[in-house]
């Protein structure tokens, strides 16, 4: 499967398909020729798929830089590491990065590259399902601060996308979950037959042969956003339902505790829960996010007092010019932006 994100000359093809892997240099020498290539990947994922690239890659000269795998690695204290592996690999401007991993090393490599140089290319190949289904594709690379999260960052496309599902074979059961979370957001925000799909089967197990249809359709979803409005100004911002609570609870617990999928699980039943109670979703809609949540794992709640986290809140980026812009929901399926503030948040009491 192949979808194309029209984006003028920053357009790039998206390749869909088990055991894609192998034949990665077919795809790659599409969009570069140079000849040294930089594999930035995590310490889970390298020794696992990192030889399989290097052998599909016979015209290249390949080098590597595996960083520890979690959240606390997509840090701005990162950065120098890998500009320093960069110089030492003598990576030019001609060069290729690859990001080999999950959404952190997605997010990482990918802003390494946007900055490296002034921007050198950059090939996404997302081995996680939250990456597969929306972090590799939309060309938002972030590092983190001590103050919150994705705050510093850059839009910056890849040249390519190479999503292999059977990857997914050796993703641990927790970052199974984890992506579901995201995918549960695309059924909420924008496709209610998908979250009919996700409802009408019991687990993640019975829903497991229609993975690279479910894939293509999020990011497709995903494309149509992103050619819309790439810069996040007005449509993109309702890929971020959920998010505003999720990023905060996420950096109020130091990434130890809920990982980004769970956060957002809870941020989209808990913001759909406050929104039922004003009258701004129709009733019954937040009952049927829990349920699905449930029925892939996910949590709903995490027991924290929402005064904890309104101060994080504010570094929200939908937070423009003191003015807070929240993604909530018609109804399944219909989505829209809402101005409002931070005592919206606080009718929660905890969540
Ligand atoms: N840029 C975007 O548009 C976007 C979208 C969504 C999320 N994100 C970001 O993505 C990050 C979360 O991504 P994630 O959930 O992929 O986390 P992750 O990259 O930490 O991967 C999760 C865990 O699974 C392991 N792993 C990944 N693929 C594996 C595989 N095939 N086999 C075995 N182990 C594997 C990793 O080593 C890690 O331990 C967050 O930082 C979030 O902010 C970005
Ligand atoms: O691509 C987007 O736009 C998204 O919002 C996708 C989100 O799933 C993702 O977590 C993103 O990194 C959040 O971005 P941020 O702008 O809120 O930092
Ligand atoms: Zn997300």
């Amino acid at each position: 499967m192949e979808l194309t994100v029209n984006l003028g000359k920053n357009s790039y093809s998206i390749f869909i398909e088990p055991g894609i892997l192998k034949n990665a240099e077919t795809y790659i020498s599409q969009v570069f020729q140079g000849k040294r290539i930089i594999i930035i990947s995590d310490d889970n994922i390298y020794p696992l798929y990192g030889k399989t690239l290097i052998n599909a890659l016979p015209s290249y000269e390949c080098h590597s830089l595996v960083l520890p795998h979690g959240e606390t690695t997509k840090s701005f204290d990162t950065l120098p590491q890998i500009y320093a592996a960069m110089l030492e690999k003598k990576i030019t401007r001609s060069d290729l990065v690859i990001a080999l991993g999950g959404g952190v090393i997605g997010d990482l490599a990918g802003f390494a590259a946007a900055s490296y140089l002034r921007g050198v290319k950059f090939v996404q190949i997302p081995t996680s399902l939250l990456a597969q289904v929306d972090s590799s594709v939309g060309g938002k690379v972030a590092v983190d601060l001590p103050q919150g999260k994705n705050l510093i960052g850059a839009f910056y496309h890849p040249k390519l996308v190479i999503i292999d599902p059977d990857m997914l074979n050796t993703l641990p059961p927790r970052y199974i979950t984890d992506g579901m979370g995201e995918v549960i957001k695309y059924g909420c925000i924008k496709d209610a037959s998908l979250f009919d799909v996700l409802s009408s089967h019991t687990s993640f197990e019975d829903l497991k042969d229609q993975l690279p249809s479910i894939i293509y359709r999020c990011i497709d979803i995903k494309r149509i956003i992103v050619e819309a409005d790439q810069f996040d100004t007005g449509e993109r911002m309702l890929l971020n339902f959920g998010h505003t609570l999720a990023h905060t609870i996420e950096h109020y617990c130091h990434y130890e505790r809920e990982s980004h999928g769970e956060a957002v699980a809870i941020g989209m039943y808990q913001i759909t829960k406050i929104s039922e109670k004003a009258g701004l979703t129709a009733s019954g809609e937040a009952e049927k996010i829990c349920r699905i949540l449930k029925t892939y794992g996910l949590p709903c709640e995490c027991g924290l007092p929402i005064s904890d986290l309104t101060d994080a809140i504010e570094f929200d980026k939908k937070n423009l010019d003191g003015h807070l812009n929240v993604v909530l929901l018609r109804k399944i399926g219909d989505s829209y932006i809402y101005p409002t503030n931070l005592h919206f948040f606080k009718t929660a009491g905890g969540i």
